[in-house]
């Protein structure tokens, strides 16, 4: 009874953490001149959204919400928020804002994404606004991708190309990369909102230039050890992959259009606080 309580408590602290993240987060970026605003996945962004809901119609009726998937597209439709696509943004325009979760975030603000199956999306949403900024948990506060976030690097990949990318990964030193099963009670592979599958492929936390810099580490792929660029450069250029779940590269705010890297990260603490990271050049 009491390992059963202590797993509920825990349970209810990551959800008021997240919550408390989400609803700091939209109150410093969602500015009430907003028109457009991108919609993550996941569990998190559920408080987002409720964030939103919260300003009312009067602020919210003039703003359209562009989803990064099927379930955020359900989601602002539940809250009564205009969904607009992507699809439909004119070329050369960009969303105000985006709000999304992360898996895992490292200290330079490079984001494991995709736990849900849902990245390829994700990444178009995030790069098409003037700021993307991530909303999570204390589980998510991390120092190198990899150290917190165990399930492996969610990879989206053209079935047919599965076998031939799981070679590839190993090649590369992934440790026991793996096709992601469908829910429970269903047979095969997990389908993403593309029509693709997700591969998980484990790595060595990945290092970071400051890692090189301090001369301990190379960070070449002989030992399976990348730095984040390194590796999401070579994966996104394996035949077969359709899109890969790392978010890396410039920072959000040298970069205002294209970014992958959220311009702020914020994380509900155990303790009831919110931490902030932002890039630190
Ligand atoms: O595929 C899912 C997305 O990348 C999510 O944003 C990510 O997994 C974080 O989800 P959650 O907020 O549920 O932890």
């Amino acid at each position: 009874m009491a390992t059963s309580a202590t797993v509920e408590e825990q349970a209810k602290l990551v959800e008021t953490s997240k919550r408390l993240a989400a609803f700091q987060a939209v109150k410093d970026y969602l500015l009430p001149e907003y028109t457009r605003i991108g919609i993550g996945s996941g569990s998190t962004v559920v408080y987002v959204v409720e964030a939103i809901s919260e300003l009312g119609s009067a602020v919210t009726s003039k703003m359209a919400f562009y989803p990064t998937g099927s379930q955020s597209e359900e989601l602002i439709e539940a809250a009564g928020l205009n969904l607009q696509y992507i699809s439909k943004l004119p070329a050369g325009q960009q969303l105000d804002v985006a709000f999304d979760g992360a898996d895992e975030v490292d200290d330079d603000l490079n984001l494991i994404k995709g736990g849900g199956a849902c990245l390829w999306q994700e990444k178009i949403v995030a790069a098409s606004a003037k700021q993307f900024v991530c909303v999570a948990d204390f589980r998510k506060l991390s120092t190198r991708l990899g150290m917190a976030w165990k399930k492996g690097i969610p990879i989206e990949v053209l079935p047919m190309a599965a076998p031939r990318v799981l070679g590839e990964l190993q090649r590369m030193g992934s440790q026991n990369p793996r096709i992601r099963p469908g829910l429970p009670g269903k047979a095969g592979a997990i389908v993403t909102d593309n029509g693709m599958w997700i591969i998980d492929a484990p790595f060595p936390p990945l290092l970071l230039p400051k890692d090189i810099e301090a001369g301990s580490q190379t960070g070449n792929s002989t030992a399976g050890v990348w730095t984040v660029d390194a590796l999401a450069d070579a994966l996104i250029k394996i035949p077969g992959v359709a899109e890969i779940g790392l978010f890396y590269g410039k920072n959000g705010l040298q970069l205002a259009s294209g970014a992958q890297k959220p311009v702020a990260a914020y994380f509900g603490m155990a303790d009831g606080t919110v931490e902030v990271r932002t890039p630190s050049s």
